[in-house]
């Protein structure tokens, strides 16, 4: 499905592309023969190639430092700024609402959430917000059914959108042009990209919302200058553009202040010829990880494998942390090797895109997930504690064919209403998958000699 997409590689780099139906069209370092040929034009000409308009898009404040710095320019048939006003429209099980249900520290787990058939009523993406939980003034981990509609695109005001296919492929379209993204990738669809998602058959997946930074890559240390995801494996779509009029009217969603509105234009919002600049969609596929872990004795903490980091203004405190449970070797010796059991002064929900998690001989299902609160208790579950208690500890591979991961944050998380009740996909037996864990406490133990 995903044909012949071309991508370009690299993370935050300052990219350039033009659609190649229109080569010159991206105005910086150009000559306009109609022009005096000493005259360059750089990012806002005062005629721009092909009669494009300008229009900068900025992801960060004008002053922020060039390190955190982001925008890109986009020469597009028309500018955003041409539509009618927006409205607000019904917003569905979204929610900005943190206390429409009292706040619950159980460990929670999720059945795998329900895909909407497309027989039973036409879904837009839009309309997903099937929002399992908000995060801290955030919004977040959501899951969703997505379809799509003709015509309607989404925009999100409010902050980044970091996306997790768990089942079925998507197509999105943006404005800086296409990517087809599958299982096992994600991508981030950042603050005020215009996109819109076509899905082709049952398709289920997660959605991390951030407000107020962009994910970067975690600092690697003394790891040195290489490892975990690797700069030159994140992929941005290259221009594609279309010139559609659409008189019946082109819809654009726009969540604004957690709320969602929708305005008519008579064009497709799709219409960037060319474009330049560091604010861009980009996607990564998990399989490029590069793991690094504990080849010695003892369990490292799952810091370790941080794929992107929106980091908070506290250092080395995230807004929220992307991790995944990678494929790996597990050959620690002397040691319990699947997560310690554990309370953390940060939140964390757990989703599977397949396989099985090492913590959980069963009940965790992809598709599912979880979500283990501030300093909420939680580990292996009875099962696994016994099984490698008295595990041979041979090397051995860890996590094969599956891949979990984890939404960290230090924000405490409000699970909504639909996340509660409307889903009726909660596990209500969860906390017995630790009844069985019993004492093994012996008063008499003496350390063996050594
Ligand atoms: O809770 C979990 O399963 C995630 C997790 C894994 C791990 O190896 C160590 C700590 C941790 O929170
Ligand atoms: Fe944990």
């Amino acid at each position: 499905m995903s044909g012949s997409l071309s991508y370009m590689s690299g993370f935050g780099n300052e990219f350039s592309s033009e659609d190649p139906r229109c080569p010159g069209s991206l105005p910086e370092g150009q000559v306009t023969p109609n022009l005096n040929d000493s005259f360059f034009l750089y990012n806002n000409p005062q005629v721009c190639p092909y009669g494009l308009y300008a229009e900068q898009l900025s992801g960060s404040a004008f002053t922020c430092p060039r390190s955190t710095n982001k925008r890109s320019w986009l020469y597009r048939i028309l500018p955003s700024v041409k539509h009618k006003p927006f409205t607000p429209m019904p917003c569905g099980d979204l929610t900005e609402n943190w206390d429409e249900v009292e706040p619950d520290p159980n460990q929670l787990r999720w059945l795998p959430f329900t895909i909407l058939k497309s027989t039973e009523k036409k879904v837009d993406f839009v309309e997903i917000p099937n929002l399992a939980m908000v995060l801290g003034s955030t919004y977040s981990p959501a899951t969703l059914p997505w379809l799509t509609s003709e015509f309607v695109c989404f925009n999100n005001s409010d902050g980044d959108f970091l996306i997790v296919p768990q089942q079925g492929d998507i197509l999105i379209t943006t404005e800086f042009g296409k990517m087809m993204v599958e299982p096992n990738e994600i991508c981030v669809i950042q603050q005020g990209m215009r996109f819109s998602v076509d899905v082709f058959g049952e398709t289920r997946g997660y959605i991390l919302e951030v407000y107020g930074a962009h994910f970067e890559l975690p600092d690697l240390g003394p790891i040195g200058a290489n490892g975990l995801a690797n700069p030159r494996d994140f992929l941005c779509p290259v221009a594609w553009f279309e010139d559609r009029t659409v008189p019946s009217g082109y819809t654009i969603i726009n969540k604004y202040q957690g709320k969602l509105f929708a305005c008519q234009q008579d064009f497709s919002p799709f219409n960037v010829v060319a474009w330049h600049g560091n604010y861009t969609p980009y996607k990564y596929n998990l399989k490029h990880f590069m793991a690094v872990n504990c080849v010695a004795f003892d369990h490292a903490d799952p810091s370790i494998f941080t794929v992107l980091t929106a980091k908070s203004t506290k250092p080395g405190v995230a807004i929220a942390d992307f991790v995944i449970f990678p494929p790996r070797w597990g050959v620690a010796d002397h040691t319990f090797r699947p997560p310690y059991y554990h309370r953390n002064c940060m939140s964390e929900f757990m989703g599977l895109i397949k396989g099985h998690y090492e913590a959980k001989e069963e009940g965790f299902q992809p598709g599912g997930g979880s979500l283990h609160s501030i300093m909420t208790p939680h580990g292996p579950d009875a099962d696994c504690f016994q099984k490698n208690s008295t595990a041979e500890l041979k090397p051995e591979r860890v996590a094969e064919g599956t891949m979990a991961f984890m939404f960290e944050s230090s924000f405490s998380m409000a699970v909504t209403k639909w996340g509660l009740e409307t889903c009726q996909r909660l596990d209500k037996t969860y906390y017995q998958c630790w009844e069985r864990l019993r004492s093994h406490f012996n008063p008499n133990w003496k350390p063996s000699k050594q």
